[in-house]
């Protein structure tokens, strides 16, 4: 195995969690964060307290809030900060990445104004760098205490999929690689939305089939949109696709669902933002998802009635009121539609 050297860019819990990883491979790490606090409490106290507390961050790993050092000869540049600060970032450092440094984004979400891919991001302001995106269902909070984990990279080029596997595959971080990065993206950002819902159901006091319901109706939805979008429908059955779908909505780590339970529990986004404390991606992204939907002119109820709560101060049992109350549907309304089927 080549070691290589590796600038994990934002401290949050994902960015910790994989420089651990890769850490614990051998690459070397430059850790980059933007606040000098957080930069003098990790070195005091060998420990990200407020992302990933009684985790103990090994003393080889470089921690900086020195950008440009810390990308600088590097191999791959991995971004883990949240989506909307992802160009940003990438402007920040625009001027002194060389050619062969292979960018590998790992944050979930889709660029709120643009409506862009974070593949599109980096296309837009570094045409031509190799890119890949990591993403699968993978909480920071098991992946540092290696639990078994699968995670899946796209990228357009084969050579950098398997690159990036390579720097990452371990006994318990499994890594496959997928040719499909706008659906190992989509699926990705878009099942944060479902999570943000089942999260809200959960808080309302309903069940397992409330919860499942909203996995089941809202990877059809996802797939929708997805394949609209130019994704490869199969992607959407796979770790990025179901597989984060599943995690998301039914783990405690997830912030996206926390959220929702808040939310349904009759907090504010406010009381909600604050007491999760870190990005809930699914916040940003049910808009924009609302806002594809209609650019594409794709049916996505379950990400419409989230939008009303969150945007236009719909309650949340109403809310379920609307999804129960539509139209009587076939489950497949696309095999059923198709003419040459007689049923
Ligand atoms: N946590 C997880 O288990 C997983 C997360 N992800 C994805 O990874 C991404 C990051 O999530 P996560 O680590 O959980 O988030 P956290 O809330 O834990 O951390 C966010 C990090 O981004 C930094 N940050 C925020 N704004 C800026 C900015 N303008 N410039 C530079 N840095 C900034 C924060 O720094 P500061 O403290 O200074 O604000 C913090 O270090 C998200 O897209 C998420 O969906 C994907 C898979 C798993
Ligand atoms: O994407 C994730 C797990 O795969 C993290 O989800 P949350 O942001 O909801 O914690």
């Amino acid at each position: 195995m080549n070691y290589s050297s590796v600038a994990v860019l934002g401290a949050g819990s994902w960015g910790t969690a994989l420089s651990l990883e890769l850490n614990s491979k051998g690459h070397r790490i430059n850790l980059w964060m933007r606040r000098k606090e957080q930069l003098d409490e990790i070195i005091k106290t060998k420990n990200n307290e407020k992302y990933l507390p009684g985790v103990d961050i090994p003393t080889n790993i470089n921690l900086t809030i020195d950008i440009i050092e810390a990308v600088k000869d590097t191999d791959m540049i991995l971004l883990t900060v949240p989506t909307q600060k992802v160009r940003e970032v990438i402007k920040s450092i625009k001027p002194y990445i060389k050619p062969q440094q292979v960018i590998v984004n790992a944050a979930k979400g889709i660029e709120q104004n643009s409506h862009l891919r974070i593949s599109q991001i980096i296309e837009e302001e570094l045409p031509q760098q190799p890119y890949a995106v990591i993403s699968g269902p993978s909480h920071a909070e098991e992946v540092v205490r290696n639990m078994p984990t699968t995670v899946v990279i796209a990228s357009k080029e084969r050579e950098i999929a398997e690159f990036v596997q390579d720097m990452f595959i371990s006994s318990t971080f499994r890594v496959y690689t997928n040719p499909d990065v706008a659906g190992v993206e989509l699926g990705g950002a878009l099942k944060n939305v479902i999570a943000f819902g089942a999260g809200i159901a959960d808080g309302l006091g309903f069940g397992d089939n409330a919860r499942a319901a909203l996995m089941t109706r809202g990877i059809r939805e996802i797939a929708r949109l997805g394949k609209a979008m130019g994704a490869d429908l199969a992607t959407f059955a796979g770790l990025s696709g179901i597989g984060d779908l599943i995690v998301t909505c039914t783990s405690m780590h997830s912030r996206n669902r926390r959220a929702g339970i808040l939310i349904g529990k009759g907090k504010s986004l406010e009381e909600t933002l604050k007491e999760i404390g870190m990005v809930v991606e699914g916040i940003t992204t049910t808009k924009v998802a609302y806002e594809l939907a209609q650019e594409y002119n794709i049916e996505m109820p379950i990400t419409k009635e989230i939008y009303n709560v969150l945007y236009k101060d719909t309650d949340p049992r109403d809310a379920v009121t609307n999804l129960m109350t539509r139209s009587k549907k076939h489950e497949m309304e696309e095999i059923v539609d198709d003419s040459s089927i007689n049923w």
